[in-house]
């Protein structure tokens, strides 16, 4: 169902009322506004990890989201669980392993792609042989070639279950950490990929399902991965995307006309910097040979500099990540830790990861390498808001990410 206007108008006042404040506020209270509550946000997602149990009686079939929302959340705000929370964890998440290959949402539950996926970026958060020798790679491989539809290109979650573009994404981003995209799972995924693209230019869930942020996001980057995105429509998934950005609340909503949520600051933040990825591989490749860069080169009496100018164009942002980064800031923080979907709302797991994940994203967008510490003006309020990175196409620790590249390289 759509946003009615009446609550877009309450939620824009909404909004408005909080920069207003912020604006009005004086330098000192302006700062603490403008700043990551980095230890309330730690406090929480602490309390998350041990009562781990109780969290469990209602996401009894997301155990290892839990996980990961709270461990990848904690990463990104530069904190590791102590060493016994870790390997209470990595054993817990040896009992979810299905033992055809993959790991259910608890113990004893059939393999899922979507766990699985958040199971393998928990230990690749945690990082490290103990966490990183649990995942066995051949067994998933067995999983992910099990769930693959050739006919169609594209994954069911679980043996008999539905197929969607999570499936895609999630057993692609899996394959890809841990170096096993063989070719039987890339047949024909970019054809599943493409017939959910929608007349709007995003992609939904399923063929003839309506355009949303969280499809988009899994769609576009299980092509790039699988080096399949050219069958895609980029200038009208673009065009999409960068409509669903509010204007005044900076904040993205997940489908048209709906309210802005900050969970979207990741699905519908997190295309950007994807898009600028394919651009940039676009114009290296143009650059090399003939082609449209050089119509902006020869406008230049120096080559060189028209060649920098063509450089910097590929850095200028298709969204606003400033604006994303004070609605997440300013409209998502609760004074005692966690993050929310928009003022009003109650804090979980869920919303803060994706909302930091989508700060994170927001604040090194902008930079050409990701490891590279982003200027203060890319950091919206005062520069120690500055997270870890994340990995664009998995959402996993940039470092951890490397860290566990090298160990399955090394083990291939
Ligand atoms: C890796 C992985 C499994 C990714 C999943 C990505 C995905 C599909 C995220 C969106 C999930 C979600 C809570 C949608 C809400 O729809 P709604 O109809 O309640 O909300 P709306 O009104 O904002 O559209
Ligand atoms: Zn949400």
């Amino acid at each position: 169902m759509s946003a009615t206007t009446r609550e877009q108008k309450a939620l824009e006042a909404k909004v408005s009322d909080v920069f207003r404040s912020f604006a009005s506020a004086g330098y000192r209270n302006r700062a603490f506004l403008s700043e990551l509550w980095r230890e309330e946000h730690l406090d929480y997602l602490l309390k998350g990890m041990t009562r781990l149990p109780a969290s469990f009686t209602v996401l009894d079939s997301s155990r290892p989201w839990l996980c990961y929302w709270i461990v990848h959340s904690m990463a990104l705000l530069d904190r590791q669980l102590d060493p016994a929370l870790q390997t209470d964890t990595i054993e817990f998440l040896k009992h979810c392993k299905d033992p055809l290959g993959g790991y259910g949402g608890g113990p004893g539950q059939i393999a899922h792609l979507a766990t699985t996926y958040a199971a393998v970026g928990t230990l690749v958060s945690i990082g490290g042989a103990q966490a990183l020798s649990s995942i066995d790679r051949e067994k998933i491989l067995e999983f992910l070639l099990r769930m693959k539809d050739p006919s169609s290109g594209g994954f069911r979650l679980h043996d008999g279950g539905e197929m969607d573009v999570r499936g895609c994404y999630t057993a692609i981003s899996v394959a890809y950490l841990l170096n096993i995209l063989v070719p039987p799972l890339l047949e024909k995924l970019g054809e599943y990929v493409a017939s959910c693209q929608t007349y709007e230019g995003g992609i939904g869930g399923e063929p003839g399902a309506e355009a949303h942020g969280g499809y988009t996001y899994c769609g576009l980057a299980a092509l790039i991965m699988a080096d399949q995105v050219d069958s895609l429509d980029l200038p009208g998934l673009l065009n999409w995307a960068a409509f669903r950005q509010g204007k005044v609340e900076g904040g993205f909503q997940g489908r048209t006309n709906k309210l802005v949520d900050g969970c979207y600051s990741f699905w519908q933040g997190g295309v950007f910097p994807l898009l600028q990825q394919v651009v940039t591989k676009l114009i290296s490749q143009q650059t090399s040979g003939s082609s449209i860069m050089h119509e902006e080169i020869e406008d230049d009496s120096d080559t060189e500099i028209g060649v920098r100018k063509a450089r910097n164009q590929q850095h200028r942002p298709f969204h606003n990540p400033t604006a994303l980064q004070g609605y997440i800031l300013l409209c998502c923080q609760v004074l005692n830790g966690g993050l929310i979907d928009k003022p009003g709302k109650s804090k979980d797991y869920y919303h803060t990861c994706y909302c930091l994940s989508g700060l994170s994203t927001a604040q090194h967008c902008l930079s050409t390498n990701p490891e590279d510490h982003p200027p203060s003006s890319h950091v919206f309020g005062p520069y120690s808001n500055l997270l870890d990175s994340t990995h664009p196409l998995l959402n996993f620790h940039m470092k951890r990410y490397m860290e566990a590249v090298d160990y399955f390289v090394s083990k291939a």
